[in-house]
């Protein structure tokens, strides 16, 4: 997307070709700065301590992490070695395992000579595959926007107001977004779209990162804290609910950022449709039950128990929000079951999230 007009990815190949290149997400909003990643170590951090996060983003960020590592070491040991260090970082988003599969099945049955300019070669296929995902998503989604508009103009609304949760915007994938490129479609065709931004406790993605994009783009929001999303369905003023996901089941169950589950209590209380924009990498074929199978992240506590902000000097601080020696618990995700989901936004359309709605857009896994 663009940042001050100058279209910007997340993540990019560094000029001299030995490195990638991404935006520190850990210093947004008020800070930008952007991290070189030049080894298998240097990607394997960036994800784990969410310098680069979101589904998608994690993919793309460990395939290129793979061609790091096949430059220092080509062998099908290290290429083990690698898949695993990076499988290793963070356990619930599918695309993530995804990518790494994608790479091996890449490199896995060729020369170890060719095996450094196909992994650069593959990982950037799939940095622009997910762009092209992403963008169909927000044509697929822009649809249901538009509708909702509609509706509310008729009712003599002036706007219409999306509620999401977390970041799923293209801070979240490599550009585009997957919530959120149904926003920025609405919005650039010149639907009147405001967005409710979920804080999104505990690491606040989305104070500080759909807002900051949202911002950037000039998309009308409002910051509000993750509990006020029942009260605002309660009263008529969110239209509908788009949300990300992390690894969505065969069966459609939705697996997202903690109070995901929560939001969509409220919305079927409300009869306020609830969409998941879902990229096909982030099905997870293999599961069905979403709640039972998938492996939930537990992150550090001090996520929960400490903020960081910029203070009244403009200084970057850290303060303790809770007392000395309280305990804390700090899940990182929850699963939607898929009764709850009016419906799944992908890239080859939008269905009802179940086994027959899925098999209608991807009969090759039917
Ligand atoms: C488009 S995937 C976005 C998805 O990822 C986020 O989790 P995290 O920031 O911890 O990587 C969140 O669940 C978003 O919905």
């Amino acid at each position: 997307m663009k940042i001050n007009g100058t279209p910007t990815r997340t993540i990019w190949p560094a000029a001299d070709g030995q490195a990638v290149e991404i935006i520190d997400q850990t210093r947004l909003p008020h800070e930008f700065v952007t991290v070189r990643l030049e080894t298998l170590a240097d990607a394997a951090h960036a994800i784990k301590a969410m310098l680069v996060r979101g589904a998608p983003l994690i993919g793309a960020t460990a395939a290129y992490g793979m061609a790091l590592a096949a430059k220092a070491n080509p062998s099908d040991l290290a290429l083990t070695v690698s898949y695993n260090v990076l499988h290793s970082t963070r356990p619930t988003a599918i695309n993530l395992k995804w990518a790494l599969d994608e790479m091996i099945k890449a490199l896995g049955g060729i020369p170890e000579s060719d095996r450094v300019a196909v992994a650069w070669q593959r990982a950037a296929e799939i940095a622009d595959e997910d762009v092209a995902i992403n963008s169909a998503i927000g044509d697929n989604g822009a649809k249901l926007i538009k509708a909702a508009w509609d509706q509310a103009k008729a009712r003599g609304a002036t706007q219409v107001n999306v509620l999401t949760h977390c970041n799923a915007g293209w801070l979240a994938t490599v550009d585009w977004g997957t919530a959120l490129a149904p926003v920025y479609k609405a919005f650039d065709a010149g639907i009147p779209v405001h967005v409710w931004v979920d804080e999104t406790r505990p690491r606040n993605q989305g104070a500080s990162l759909t807002a900051r994009e949202l911002n950037w783009h000039g998309v009308p929001h409002t910051v509000i804290a993750d509990n006020t999303g029942g009260h605002l369905m309660q009263h008529g003023m969110v239209d509908l609910c788009i949300v990300g996901t992390d690894r969505t089941t065969r069966l459609g169950d939705v697996c997202n950022k903690i109070g995901t589950y929560l939001k969509a209590l409220a919305a079927k209380d409300n009869n306020v449709p609830f969409y998941v924009a879902l990229p096909s990498p982030t099905i997870d074929w293999t599961v069905a039950d979403g709640v039972k199978e998938i492996p939930i992240e537990e992150r550090d506590v001090t996520e929960q128990t400490h903020m960081t902000g910029k203070n009244a000097d403009g200084a970057i601080v850290t303060v303790q929000v809770t007392p000395d020696g309280s305990p804390a618990g700090n899940w990182g995700f929850d699963v939607t079951p898929a009764r709850l989901v009016t419906g799944l936004i992908t890239e080859r359309g939008v269905c009802p999230a179940s086994p027959e709605g899925l098999a209608t857009l991807f009969p090759e896994h039917a």
